[in-house]
């Protein structure tokens, strides 16, 4: 597939980062938010990125400059999907928000389009049945931050078609990342593994056993992790934790998942960890 157009829905710390690497691989790329205040917030991100790159000798500044170029920022839905060869969508991990996405992308997009999601844990089957291209969905899960982690987890859908998983595997390739297929079972295979790690070790400090800085010593130290799991939680974002536990304990009906109280007690405080400043760590001034 030669994609000329790329769009990201969402300009959060993926949708920014998703944003940045197609740049990076020579496509037009737009980037969408609700809000202009996000899309210049995520666009921020990547020109900081690329400057560190250009301070660091790695880059020439004239190429950061055509990187930049190439990412136009709306919030305008139909501007940013009307001539998309794909969309990767990157918004809140809801299957309520996300579906009504697809829905309205759907309407708008071209009939070629490919119409994939980043999304952590949510069934890319129950995504694409609400429209009317469901060989055309796929999920195309990138890892945080996505200019540094190599993998891509590719989703198939049930009616995910061949043709469409080959070209997002070569387009993941184009972008530098190394694909991997995974069927589509909820949190696949990076979040069904990951996910309850993270839970498990909040628990251990919603019991008592240690403090949060032991904990993530531990893992860093002992398992050689370049981040302890409550680090991580904050660094991903305690929402999107919950959700993607909820998504486990839904989707297999089996206790073993159940998210931990103390980390449903800080997503409801507004504590998300690093994005507001505040998670098992505090990240102000
Ligand atoms: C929830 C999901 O659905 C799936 C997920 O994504 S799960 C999360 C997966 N991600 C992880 O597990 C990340 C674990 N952490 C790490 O690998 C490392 O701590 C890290 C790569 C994030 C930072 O590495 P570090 O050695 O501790 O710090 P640091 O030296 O500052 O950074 C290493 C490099 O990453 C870059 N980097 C760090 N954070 C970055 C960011 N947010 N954006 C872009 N680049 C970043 C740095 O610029 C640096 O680049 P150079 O080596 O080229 O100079
Ligand atoms: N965080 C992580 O480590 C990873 C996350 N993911 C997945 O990526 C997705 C995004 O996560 P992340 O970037 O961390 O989240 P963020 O909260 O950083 O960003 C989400 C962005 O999407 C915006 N948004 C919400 N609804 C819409 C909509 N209908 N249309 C356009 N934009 C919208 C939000 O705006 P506003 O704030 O105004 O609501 C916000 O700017 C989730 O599905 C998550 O599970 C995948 C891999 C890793």
């Amino acid at each position: 597939m030669n994609v000329q157009q790329f769009t990201v829905i969402g300009a959060g710390q993926m949708g920014s980062g998703i944003a940045q690497v197609a740049a990076q691989a020579g496509m037009q790329v737009k980037l969408h938010d609700i809000e202009d205040a996000m899309v210049q917030k995520g666009l921020k991100g990547i020109e900081k990125n690329l400057t560190r790159q250009v301070e660091k000798g790695r880059m020439k500044g004239e190429e950061r400059d055509g990187i930049l170029q190439r990412i136009q920022g709306t919030t305008q839905l139909e501007e940013a999907a009307a001539k998309a060869d794909i969309v990767v969508e990157a918004v809140v991990e809801s299957m309520a928000v996300k579906t009504e996405l697809f829905r309205r992308l759907d309407e708008i997009c071209p009939p070629h389009t490919i119409l994939a999601s980043n999304t952590s844990s949510l069934p890319i089957t129950e995504i694409a049945a609400v429209t009317k291209r469901p060989e055309q969905v796929i999920g195309m899960h990138f890892m945080n931050p996505v200019p540094v982690m190599k993998l891509v987890e590719v989703i198939r859908g049930l009616a995910t078609k061949d043709e469409v998983y080959l070209a997002v595997e070569q387009l993941a390739r184009k972008m530098e990342k190394t694909p991997v297929e995974v069927n589509d079972f909820p949190g696949f295979v990076s979040n069904r593994v990951l996910m309850p790690m993270i839970n498990e070790a909040i628990y251990t400090v919603y019991e008592g056993v240690a403090e949060p800085e032991a904990v993530d010593q531990v893992m860093k130290l002992g398992m050689n992790h370049p981040m302890g799991p409550l680090q991580l939680a904050d660094f991903i974002g305690l929402d999107t934790c919950l959700y993607i536990m909820e998504t486990l304990y839904e989707g297999f009906g089996d206790s073993k998942y159940r998210p931990c109280p103390l980390l449903r007690k800080y997503v409801k405080a507004g504590w998300l960890g690093k994005k507001t400043g505040r998670g098992f760590y505090s990240y102000e001034g």
